[in-house]
């Protein structure tokens, strides 16, 4: 009887989040770090399934960095990244968009399923939602860098993506985009998922990566921040504490936050139920970023 009672009290605790998030729009962003390890995976998207089915829209965005990585070796093509973008020729956009969109999203999407959940790959091969445009870099002296087909997010086709979570889909997306010709662009996963939050008027943006969050130095996991300003961000990432991928995810966040996405969390996929913990406990985990 009193096993009973706690899981009872346990549901009862969870209302006040569950109704607060009900409706709510959370896009969370599985890295390609994340993806490398089967067993977070699978407790991720069941963490998902469980959001969905108490009425959150949640939607996932994913990269995977590291298989494309991989999948160029076999091709015998060494990755080159430019400003942590990685220089995207046609053979390698060939290459990134097979292992984004056939290989890992439909995997990801067959998952939700099993678990028990609804999901739909929303990609090239299926229906395309994210619309995107050249990204162009500056260099040291302000010429733009060459970065081949990488592009940014600039629009998405919000109608599709709002009738797919209302009729109860969970939407999986890699990072690929269209441009006004119909090609094809490489985009940071990181970024595409900011655009994401940004566009459908998300109430949260969550990475999940490999790390517990942002260490202020990146070999101690004691020295985790657990809530950070936009403003010690850029110091953090001006005096180099935040480096190498997690630039690009920070600077994601600050342009999401800026353009009202409330909160945004970093949180390491390999924790249990990490993203259970963020959403519906008053403590959290991670590092959260806020305006
Ligand atoms: N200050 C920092 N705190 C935590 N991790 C950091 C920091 N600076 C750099 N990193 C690195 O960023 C990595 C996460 O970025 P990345 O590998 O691109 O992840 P993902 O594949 O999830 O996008 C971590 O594994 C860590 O090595
Ligand atoms: C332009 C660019 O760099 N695109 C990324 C897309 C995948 C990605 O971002 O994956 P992670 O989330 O694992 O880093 C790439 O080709 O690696």
């Amino acid at each position: 009887m009193n096993d009973a009672l706690s899981k009872v009290n346990v549901l009862v605790e969870a209302l006040e989040w569950i109704r607060r998030f009900r409706d709510r729009y959370v896009v969370i962003k599985l890295g390609g770090s994340a993806l490398d390890d089967p067993d977070s995976v699978t407790r991720c998207l069941a963490d998902v399934v469980f959001m969905e089915a108490v009425g959150m829209r949640p939607i996932v965005v994913h990269g995977g960095g590291k298989a494309i990585s991989r999948a160029m070796a076999e091709s015998g093509i060494e990755p080159r990244f430019v400003q942590g973008r990685r220089y995207t020729d046609p053979q390698t956009l060939k290459i990134a968009t097979r292992v984004l969109t056939e290989d890992l999203c439909e995997s990801l999407v067959d998952e939700l399923c099993t678990l028990g959940g609804r999901a739909i790959g929303l990609h090239l091969g299926t229906q395309n939602v994210l619309l995107g445009r050249r990204l162009t870099l500056p260099d040291e002296k302000g010429n733009p860098i060459d970065l081949g087909r990488v592009g940014a997010v600039h629009d998405i086709r919000k109608d599709i993506l709002q009738a797919v979570c209302r009729g109860g889909v969970i939407p999986v997306l890699p990072s690929i985009a269209l441009d006004d010709q119909g090609e094809a662009l490489n985009v940071n996963a990181d970024t595409a998922a900011a655009a994401i939050a940004k566009l459908m008027g998300a109430e949260k943006l969550v990475f999940l990566s490999d790390v517990p969050g942002i260490f202020l130095d990146k070999n101690d996991p004691t020295t985790l921040v657990p809530h950070l300003t936009v403003q010690r961000c850029r110091e953090l990432i001006a005096d180099g504490t935040i480096a190498a991928g997690m630039v690009p995810k920070v600077e994601a966040a600050l342009e999401a936050l800026d353009v009202g996405v409330e909160k945004i969390h970093i949180i390491d996929a390999r924790i249990p139920h990490s993203l259970l913990l963020e959403i519906y406990s008053d403590k959290g985990v991670g590092t959260e970023i806020v305006a």
